[in-house]
């Protein structure tokens, strides 16, 4: 750790979001590079910085900082630059100077303490000298909160939201309640507010740690998928994150649920505490569904069976006993689930709903829960598909870093049927909204396999409608894709059935590598996708069409390793390739990349067609095009659209040679590649194995042990997901018939 003190010189860069900056500072003779989130510094102020030196393979040594603060400027001249600097409202370098000239070393408390006497200053009215005083104010202001939270570890990006929501009262709120910047200011959680309380010698058993605690476990146990916690085990959890005795923590969760803050209520004969959004999104999912189930259209399509034929005949196409029923379950019925493993028939039976709604001039829209997902059912079915966020025409609130749909209860999406493909992916809050903007007499067709993982979000959505037995289901059990010769259909139904898959048939597209204990995984997945599979399928490029599908992160055949030991083959560095480090990763130009989290606010724009837009979505896989040290920037392509990341926003990328099994639902590839080893018990799961086999499209080639194989075929236990969707179907059916 150095420490130095000078004057700033040069501002390099700044990033006005995020706060990141480099500049020169002068110390001594000499002019030194900084780099760090310090968006307070300006030229002409004198700062004392700490930090480490780092070396950068094109600006050389430079100072990374971890702490700065400023030094007011003690000389004429060093007020003077300060002033100049721009970074005070009307004040540039000629008013600068007379102000200097004027009272000298005594400019800024005059600035301060005394704004009015400015007007003695040519050119500077009463008006002009007010502005100058509260520009300094707010700067100090900034500066004051920035140190006090930079010694809390926390980032100039999110001290700048913090000062802009409470402004001068910011030390004051962090003093009196930090909890509540868990529920004001976005991007603040728990643990930060934590942080910032015990340094202040907060009270740890207080009423509002407790609360805000209660709320955080509540928000992590969404973050793993469920939609509430039965409340012994939120206590215990309490208890042992909190460290606070059980009875403080029953006391508050009481506190909390008169101020509807959380709910509490009976479910599966648990007592179910839910935070408040969670609750509200499930109990209107469950009633909304009821409600639009009891619409029916009988009367619209009583010559169906008719209709149905003409459609074969024009088509050449005989459907099954099966399909003919599902079609006409989802024309009649207000809301009609048709699930189904892979070729079972699902697009088919999409395109002749929609062509049956047509001929008779009744509007569809088609959606999916993800890009990907959108623009597969667009190339399967001939029609145009949208995202539901697209459906639901999201817009994005800056301020409140989450999107905010436009379509709603009063002003619902305008169609006389709605269908969703790939519904195993929607969570119970993008439910929520979608079926918020679905109108009584619209038609609800969702379309999934509920087989698949289920969504990354909470909820068990698609599986609780199903298991409810109270909304029309068309189930779908049929293969039709054996005509052809594939496996992959073949072996996933089996796989789903629990049976070993036919493996390693002569001209088929399913294979498995069997390694012996000696060899490692990982050097074999390499040169399985670097070289065999290539010199075996002559049209297939290993980055782009081959894809590497691991259940887990961590491990010799995790996704970190193999995507850092793949990269070093199919993307090795080279003088023309710039290269950015990223904790223990390096991106590089070229390499294949994966956005992590949904991010509704980044700019991206077609290099084809020109056209603008917002919004890069969680597994939408691109390529790097540039890294750009200069601006620091990294320049991503996903397909035709161009993004562009701050350094500042490299969180959200990761490298995706391989990506992880529940990263690639509703995403499909030429080729899938799948390591199998025995890893932790909740990744050795069928519906895992099946989710990743039924991602390819011509070739699945599974590599490692047998037994793992075998064993995660078998292990059908489902992880138990706390979603009261189900039950609240089934009352809030009773409860109205
Ligand atoms: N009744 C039928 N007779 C003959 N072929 C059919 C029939 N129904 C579907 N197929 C064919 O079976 C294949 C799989 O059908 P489809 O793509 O509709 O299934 P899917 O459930 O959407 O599959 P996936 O989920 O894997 O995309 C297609 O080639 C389709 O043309």
């Amino acid at each position: 750790m150095i420490d130095i003190e000078g004057v700033v010189e040069n501002i390099v860069f700044k990033n006005e979001e995020n706060g990141y900056t480099v500049a020169k500072i002068r110390h001594n003779k000499d002019l030194v590079s900084v780099v760090g989130h310090i968006p307070f510094i300006n030229i002409g102020q004198r700062v004392k910085v700490q930090g480490e030196w780092v070396f950068h393979p094109n600006f050389g040594q430079q100072i990374k900082v971890h702490y700065c603060e400023e030094v007011k400027p003690s000389t004429i001249e060093g007020i003077e630059r300060y002033l100049a600097s721009g970074l005070i409202k009307g004040i540039g370098p000629a008013t600068a100077k007379k102000i200097v000239e004027r009272f000298g070393k005594d400019s800024l408390d005059i600035i301060e303490m005394n704004p009015d006497k400015l007007t003695e200053v040519e050119g500077i009215g009463p008006k002009k000298a007010e502005k100058i005083a509260e520009s300094f104010k707010e700067q100090r202001q900034l500066k004051e909160v920035m140190v006090f939270l930079q010694s809390y570890g926390i980032t100039a990006g999110l001290g700048i939201k913090i000062f802009k929501r409470y402004g001068e009262e910011t030390n004051a709120v962090l003093k009196s309640n930090p909890y509540r910047l868990c529920d004001e200011v976005s991007g603040v959680g728990f643990k930060t507010a934590d942080r910032i309380a015990v340094n202040l010698g907060y009270d740890m058993m207080s009423e509002e740690r407790v609360k805000a605690g209660i709320k955080y476990i509540l928000s992590q146990c969404i973050a793993n998928g469920h939609v509430y916690l039965p409340k012994e085990e939120l206590v215990k959890e309490c208890v042992k994150i909190l460290n606070v005795p059980d009875e403080i923590i029953r006391e508050q969760i009481i506190m909390l649920n008169l101020n509807k803050e959380i709910y509490i209520e009976n479910v599966d004969n648990d007592e179910a505490v839910y935070l408040r959004y969670y609750y509200l999104s499930e109990l209107y999912v469950a009633r909304k569904l009821i409600e639009l189930s009891f619409q029916n259209y009988n009367q619209d399509f009583d010559e169906i069976e008719e209709e149905i034929k003409e459609y074969e005949n024009e088509n050449g196409i005989e459907l099954a006993k099966e399909q003919r029923e599902a079609i006409e379950k989802a024309v009649k019925n207000g809301v009609c689930v048709i699930t189904g493993g892979p070729g079972t028939g699902k697009t088919t039976i999409i395109k002749c709903i929609i062509k049956l709604f047509e001929k008779r001039g009744l509007s569809v829209v088609l959606a999916a829960p993800t890009g990907r997902a959108a623009k597969r059912i667009t190339e399967t079915t001939g029609y145009e598909a949208k995202t539901i966020h697209r459906l639901l025409e999201m817009e994005y609130m800056p301020e409140n870093e989450i999107p905010i749909f436009t379509k709603d209860e009063e002003s619902p999406i305008e169609a006389h049927a709605i269908i969703i493909d790939e519904a195993s992916m929607i969570d119970i809050l993008l439910m929520n909204s979608l079926l918020k903007a679905v109108a009584k007499g619209t038609r609800l067709i969702i379309v999934g396999d509920v087989d698949q993982l289920p969504s990354v979000g909470a909820g068990n959505v698609l599986r609780d409608i199903i298991e409810s037995g109270s909304i029309c289901v068309a189930k779908l059990n049929k293969i039709f894709r054996q005509q052809d010769k594939s496996l992959i259909t073949i072996n996933a139904h089996k796989i789903n059935n629990g049976e070993m898959p036919i493996l390693n048939e002569k001209d088929k597209d399913f294979f498995f590598i069997e390694l012996d204990g000696t060899q490692s995984l990982n050097d074999e997945l390499v040169k399985l996708v670097s070289e065999r599979l290539p010199g075996f399928k002559k049209d297939i490029d290993p980055v782009k069409d081959i894809q590497i599908l691991s259940p887990m992160r961590k491990g010799d055949a995790g996704v970190n390793n193999l995507n850092i030991s793949m990269q070093s083959v199919l993307n090795p560095p080279a003088k023309f390739k710039t290269e950015k480090s990223f904790r223990e990763f390096v991106f590089r130009r070229f390499d294949k990349v994966m956005q992590i989290k949904n991010n509704y606010n980044i700019e991206w724009e077609s290099v084809v067609t020109g056209e603008k837009g917002r919004g890069v979505f969680n597994g939408d896989i691109g390529y790097i095009e540039d890294i750009d040290l200069e601006n620091q920037q990294i320049i991503v392509m996903f397909d035709d659209r161009k993004v562009e990341y701050d350094f500042s926003n490299l969180e959200e990328l990761e490298l995706a040679y391989a990506i992880t099994i529940h990263k690639s639902q509703g995403s499909e590839f030429k080729v899938v590649v799948i390591p199998v080893c025995f890893g932790p018990p909740m990744l050795m799961t069928r519906n895992l194995i099946y989710t990743g086999v039924t991602r390819a499209k011509e070739l699945v080639v599974l590599i490692g042990n047998r037994a793992a194989l075998k064993y995660m075929i078998k292990n059908n236990t489902i992880t138990k997901r706390y979603s009261g969707l189900r039950c609240r179907i089934i009352n809030y059916l009773k409860a109205i018939s």
